[in-house]
This record gives structure tokens, C-alpha cells and sequence, in this order.
């Protein structure tokens, strides 16, 4: 079974004359272990079908099923739990608490998700890898956006989740840090099974992904198998 599949999923914002049909039928399914790669232009739908693949907004119609359970009757509380414990997200915003150092990030994930984080050593080799190691005692505001990014994807990361999604993941990064965010994505998935869906359009990310998508006007086609 597929570890995420949306069934003939509609989203439509807005009533009457001014409807927009964001998605259109989207039909998707991913495995355990993958990197998929979503691109398409902008306001093609990415982020929409991002943020219901991730129960963070409901479709308007079809099936959201994450880790074998169908979400749309679950109530809020469920989704926060069901949020908490399988997914990391990788947000454009980044959603670095702005008044906490770096390492207190970290320490702030803890206190949430108490269970299944990543050891210290773990975290340590991460930011390691990442090259943002010297930054624990700095603040968000004090970082460049390319080093806030990398830390949001270190963030997301270090509570192991099984699926992780990614809204434009390197879009302040270098491609010298492109490199280093697709071969770390092809790690976690490909040695640790983790299910890594990033929307993009970033271009040089295209050869860390072992299947990739294509949305135009809410519609989904598979490009690369
Ligand atoms: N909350 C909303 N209310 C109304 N319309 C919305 C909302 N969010 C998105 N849309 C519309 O839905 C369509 C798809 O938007 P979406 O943000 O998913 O596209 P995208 O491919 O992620 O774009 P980009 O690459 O520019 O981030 C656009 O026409 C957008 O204007």
C-alpha cells in the first residue's frame, strides 16, 4: 500500500463567479523511500496540493489517505496528532520561531514531539552536513535566507518523520547548497525510507528525484518514472 494517495482530489476556492479550480482530479500515490518531485509553473497548484497532501487544509472533494488513513473525517485534534507524528514540513516561510537561538529550535521541536527525535550526535552530523553548525547560537533574523532554509529542512528532519514535504526547499540556496539539500534528501530516503514529496520550481533538484510530476492548471500528469 501506498504510503500517501490522494483519490480524484478537487480543490476550489472562492464561491460563485469568482471560483478558482485549484486542483483538478489530482490523482497520486507514493511509496516509502522515494524522492517525488512536483514542478509546475507558478499558480499551477503546488502549494495547494502540498498543504492538503499534508492535512494542513482540506480538498473540497476525493480522498486524502496518509499512512493508511483516510483524513478527511478525522476532527482537528486527530490531524494535529497524525501532523505531529508523520510529517515534516519544509515551509517558504521557513517558520523559524524569531525570538528562539537555532539550538533552542531544536530544543523547542523536543518539547513537542517528545518521542523518536534524533540523538544529539544525529542533529550534530546533520548540521554538519548542511554547513550550518556555527549557527546555534544565532537567531533567525541574524541569518541569511539560504541558511534559514537549510535550517528549516534540518528542523523538519530531526523528528524522523516518515514523510516529509517541501514547498520550494531551496529557492534561496546556492547550487553549491542544491547539491547538498538532493544528495541529503536521496540519503533519508533511500537508506532510512523516508517519503520526501518537495513542490518546485527548481529546475536543479530534478536529478535527486526518482519520479517526477508535473501540475499545469490544477491538472497532474506524471512526467518521469
Ligand atoms: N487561499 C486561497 N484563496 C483563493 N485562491 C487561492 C488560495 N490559495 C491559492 N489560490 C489560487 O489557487 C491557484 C493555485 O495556487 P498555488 O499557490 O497552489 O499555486 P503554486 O503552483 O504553488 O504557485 P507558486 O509557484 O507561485 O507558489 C492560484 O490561482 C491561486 O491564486
Amino acid at each position: 500500500m501506498s504510503l500517501v494517495s490522494l483519490k480524484n482530489v478537487n480543490k476550489i476556492y472562492g464561491k460563485g463567479s469568482s471560483q478558482i479550480k485549484s486542483l483538478d482530479n489530482i490523482n497520486f500515490a507514493a511509496d516509502a523511500g522515494q524522492v517525488v518531485l512536483i514542478e509546475g509553473p507558478s499558480g499551477s497548484g503546488k502549494s495547494t496540493f502540498l498543504t492538503i497532501l499534508g492535512a494542513l487544509q482540506k480538498a473540497t472533494s476525493g480522498q486524502v489517505i496518509i499512512s493508511g488513513e483516510e483524513i478527511t473525517a478525522m476532527n482537528s485534534k486527530q490531524l494535529d496528532q497524525l501532523r505531529l507524528n508523520k510529517i515534516g514540513f519544509i515551509l517558504q516561510s521557513y517558520a523559524l520561531v524569531p525570538y528562539l537561538k537555532i539550538r533552542e529550535q531544536f530544543v523547542l521541536a523536543n518539547i513537542i514531539k517528545k518521542t523518536n527525535n534524533m540523538q544529539q550526535l544525529q542533529l550534530n552530523n546533520l548540521l554538519e552536513q548542511l554547513q550550518v553548525n556555527e549557527l546555534l547560537d544565532k537567531y533567525p533574523k541574524e541569518l541569511s535566507g539560504g541558511q534559514r532554509q537549510r535550517i528549516a529542512i534540518a528542523r523538519a528532519l530531526y523528528t524522523n518523520p516518515p514523510i516529509v514535504l517541501a514547498d520550494e526547499p531551496t529557492a534561496s540556496l546556492d547550487s553549491k547548497c542544491v547539491t547538498l539539500v538532493g544528495q541529503l534528501f536521496q540519503q533519508f530516503a533511500h537508506q532510512d525510507g523516508t517519503l520526501i514529496v518537495m513542490v518546485t520550481h527548481d529546475q536543479r533538484l530534478e536529478q535527486y528525484a526518482d519520479v517526477i510530476y508535473r501540475i499545469v492548471d490544477g491538472k497532474m500528469d506524471k512526467r518521469i518514472d
